[in-house]
């Protein structure tokens, strides 16, 4: 099914975020909803060499896996009219030519809701250049210590995320977003101390 015949005569499109887009849309819509998409587990296996890293050092970022018994909770947003295409123009570029990834549609199921809607998703496959794969917790937490870039450090990426499940989302069990969480809080202590001693130029 093609994007034009989802955006229904109502002319709505739904759009379904599970990593930053889940705090930050930073695009207008006209209401959202807490839910899930299943068939898909959410994993920090893409690099980012823009918002949270650099070509040197990449961050690693949330894409979605297919995993036919798993589902991953985000936030769909629902966008009317004007609000499709200036949505769509902006998540092209901060998705898309920033951020590697492309679309795909779902089905997402608005938490309390039977009835599914199709949702637009943003997806980072493994074809990808700056897709990085599967890597143990404390190696992705490592990587994602030492890591920032123009939007900010990417342990801010994570921390916003666990926290957005922790408050919307208190049921859902994501053992691999808490056991990267984990990681990083075990590190800290090391960072302070490196941060401490090391040079001020
Ligand atoms: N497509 C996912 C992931 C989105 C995501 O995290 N994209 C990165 C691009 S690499 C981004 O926008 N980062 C902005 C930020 O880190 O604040 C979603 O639906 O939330």
């Amino acid at each position: 099914m093609k994007l034009k015949e989802i955006v229904t005569e109502k002319s709505s499109l739904w759009i379904f975020g599970y990593g930053s887009l889940v705090w930050k849309p930073d695009f207008k819509f006209s209401r959202s909803k807490i839910g899930y998409i299943n068939g898909y587990s959410r994993k920090f296996w893409h690099g980012d060499t823009f918002h949270r890293g650099n070509k040197e050092t990449p961050g690693r970022v949330v894409t979605l896996v297919e995993d036919s018994e798993a589902c991953t909770w985000g936030v769909g947003y629902e966008v009317h009219g004007a609000q499709i295409e200036e949505s769509l123009r902006y998540l092209n570029i901060r998705e898309s030519s920033l951020g590697g990834y492309v679309t795909e549609l779902v089905e997402f199921y608005p938490r309390g809701e039977d009835e599914a809607v199709l949702a637009l998703v943003y997806i980072a496959t493994s074809d990808n250049p700056i897709y990085l794969g599967p890597a143990s917790s404390e190696e992705i937490a490592a990587q994602i210590a030492m890591s920032s870039g123009k939007t900010g450090h990417n342990i801010e990426y994570l921390v916003r995320l666990a926290e957005f499940m922790r408050l919307y989302c208190p049921e859902v069990e994501d053992d691999h977003l808490f056991s990267i969480e984990t990681a990083i809080i075990a590190m800290l202590p090391y960072l302070i101390n490196k941060k401490r001693s090391m040079p001020v130029f």
